[in-house]
């Protein structure tokens, strides 16, 4: 693990906001462009950040029918974005059609396909959530690597799950299977709304291959620090 496997999102609702964050934290290369910039800003943002070199998770989380999402897998392949996201609870035939679609938008654009991968279980959601809310009458640890395993049958390049699922992922998809953290949390961070977290050794230490961490960055007193002091803590089990 190195700082390159380190997310940050840009969870600020404007350009002005998000480019403030980019010229705060030089050191950070690969940033997170989620469903409140991109609603708020389009592709701006994302031809910005391409123009530093940044690498680009665009984060759209799609659910839809098959025939919408392959439409928008199409539309955001031709970005030149690295990763992408969609629900694994789309379902198989919108999954394989989104696989489908990015190869297509991309190679329409003359770009790289992004990575797809799939949400298995927002990390916001805890076991009794699961149960009593959503009515899944599985553990949640399991409904996570179903998710996972759909994702991948489905031919999806990884999946974004919780730091307490992944090594369970790790083990059942193995390792050319991408895993993707969010909900991580060094023990000196508030958790937030985040349900089932970490510390980002711990993340790493369970077979993560990125972490994504915002606001204990981002909202810190001091984000350069806050950083500096991650890099610190993954650079002790890596
Ligand atoms: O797809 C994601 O990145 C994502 C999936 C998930 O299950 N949970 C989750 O928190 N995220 C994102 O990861 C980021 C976490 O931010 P912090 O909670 O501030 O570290 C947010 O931008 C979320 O949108």
């Amino acid at each position: 693990m190195t700082n390159h496997q380190i997310i940050v999102p840009l969870d600020v609702s404007d350009l002005e906001s998000a480019i403030a964050l980019v010229d705060q934290l030089p050191q950070v290369t690969f940033w997170k462009v989620g469903l409140e910039l991109f609603t708020s800003t389009g592709p701006t943002i994302v031809e910005i950040l391409k123009s530093r070199q940044k690498r680009i998770f665009l984060d759209l989380k799609f659910h839809d029918i098959p025939n919408t999402v392959a439409g928008a897998c199409r539309a955001a392949a031709s970005y030149g974005v690295d990763l992408l996201t969609i629900h694994a609870t789309n379902g198989k035939d919108a999954l394989k059609a989104a696989v489908e679609a990015v190869q297509i938008g991309a190679e329409k654009a003359g770009t790289k396909p992004p990575k797809l991968i799939a949400i298995t279980l927002l990390t916001s959601i805890s076991t009794r959530q699961l149960a009593f809310d959503l009515k899944i009458p599985l553990e949640l640890p399991e409904f996570a690597l179903q998710m996972a395993l759909l994702a991948q049958e489905s031919g999806l390049d990884g999946a974004v799950c919780s730091p307490q699922e992944v090594g369970q992922l790790r083990e059942s998809c193995g390792n050319d299977f991408l895993l993707v953290c969010p909900g991580v949390r060094p023990t000196w961070a508030e958790k937030g709304d985040q349900k089932r977290s970490l510390s980002p050794s711990q993340a790493i230490l369970a077979g993560a291959d990125y972490l994504v961490i915002g606001r204990p960055i981002t909202a810190a007193a001091e984000p350069e620090l806050a950083w500096n002091q991650i890099v610190e803590e993954i650079n002790t089990v890596s």
